[in-house]
């Protein structure tokens, strides 16, 4: 097991990475107040590890409840917070009640925004089962459901008093959603990291066949990353929106295909290389790096083609951004491949020629 640590003074909180760490409750044990914990999970993880998680818990004499909720993106909204919370009533659970997420992003997002609502505060362990949660959703707080005008809207910045991410999860996983976790693994390369980047295009393969060490290497790293920019920026008044790229474009993209018919990794994807796009177009990157970027995501079978639902829809979409300033959108853009910068200096003609997938 390899463990890192998210540095926020006295919520400061470990990352553990590695096989088989489900079943420990050892390493859960230590960060609850009270013998009582409820376990969120839906309808497709708890049958695969539920009982995993959960007995060894009530081995060491641990109360547990399970609240399990239909699966899907689609179900990331106001109506599910509320069974959340209806559980939570009709079982008494105190403020010393420590909810666990076991899940993807969606499950991390819903209980982690009704840990940092229900009572107003309790404390919140994340187990993330997939890639993309393990590297990055389970990481750093962001909490929240999703409004039918936007993505990700309503939310609070509540983190986690653990991250558990049992690298054994990743075996039962679809395909398709290890590539979309793969989309959030290129971004830190991207980001900030240019030998991981380099790394990722050598060990592409490896990792998606999930290659223990390459796919250990690939979380570890991701978190590392994650875990600097959030201890530096926890609430995104700079550098943690470098996270953000090709998200404005992505959720844009989410909301207009309806919640769920593009997961949320292969929206980032897409919107990635139209951050690319734009930034080529502003002669920031070249068209080498572009191609290198479309490449890395095609060897991690990610979409690279936007859907065409029009420049103007797509602007009145990426207006309810987060990162909107003054009404301007921001945007986060590369210089170089391992250098992104947050920036609402753009050409305003490139953005729409972008957009309309001009050649
Ligand atoms: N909070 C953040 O910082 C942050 C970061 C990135 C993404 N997100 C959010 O996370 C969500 C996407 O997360 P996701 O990609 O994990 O999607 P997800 O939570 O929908 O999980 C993907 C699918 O895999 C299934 N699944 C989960 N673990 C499994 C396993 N081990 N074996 C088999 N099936 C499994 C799920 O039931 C689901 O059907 C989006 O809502 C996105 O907005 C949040
Ligand atoms: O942790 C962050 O900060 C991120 O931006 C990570 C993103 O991958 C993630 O999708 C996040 O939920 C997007 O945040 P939002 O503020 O744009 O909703
Ligand atoms: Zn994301």
């Amino acid at each position: 097991m390899q463990t890192l640590t998210v540095s926020l003074a006295d919520r400061s909180y470990p990352i553990h990475i590695g096989n088989g760490l489900l079943s420990q409750a050892e390493l859960i044990l230590p960060h609850l107040k009270r013998k009582q914990v409820a376990i969120v999970s839906n309808t497709t993880v708890a049958p695969l590890y539920m009982q995993a998680l959960a007995q060894p818990l009530r081995d060491a004499g641990i109360s547990v409840i399970e609240i399990i909720l239909p699966d899907g993106e689609a179900y990331k909204n106001n109506e599910t917070l509320q069974t959340i919370y209806d559980h939570l009533l009709q079982n008494r659970c105190e403020r010393n009640t420590t909810l666990i997420a076991l899940g993807g992003g969606v499950i991390g997002d819903l209980t982690g925004y009704a840990a940092a609502t229900y009572l107003r505060g309790v404390p919140f362990i994340q187990v993330p089962t997939t890639l993309l949660s393990q590297v990055d959703s389970s990481v750093g707080g962001k909490t929240g459901i999703n409004h039918p005008l936007g993505k990700n809207m309503i939310g609070a910045f509540y983190q986690p008093k653990l991250v558990l991410a049992d690298i054994d999860t990743l075996k039962t996983l679809p395909q398709r959603e290890l590539s979309a976790g793969v989309a959030e693994v290129i971004k830190y390369g991207l980001i900030r990291d240019a030998d991981f980047f380099d790394w990722l295009e050598t060990n592409m393969s490896a990792l998606m066949a999930l290659d223990t060490a390459v796919a250990s290497y690939a979380i570890y790293r991701s978190c590392q990353n994650k875990a600097e920019v959030v201890a530096v920026d926890e609430h995104e008044q700079g550098e943690r929106a470098l996270l953000n790229l090709g998200h404005t474009f992505g959720h844009a993209i989410e909301n207009a295909m309806g919640y769920g018919v593009w997961l949320h990794g292969e929206a980032v994807a897409t919107g990635t290389i139209m951050a690319a796009d734009l930034s080529q177009r502003m002669g920031w990157l070249n068209a080498a790096e572009v191609q290198r970027i479309k490449d890395i995501m095609l060897a991690a079978k990610l979409p690279i083609e936007a859907p065409d639902f029009g420049a103007e829809e797509y602007l009145r979409l990426m207006q309810l951004d987060k990162k909107v300033s003054d009404g301007r959108i921001r945007l986060i853009l590369q210089q170089a491949i391992g250098k992104a910068v947050i920036t609402a200096d753009y050409d305003a003609d490139k953005l729409q020629q972008t957009l309309s997938l001009a050649a």
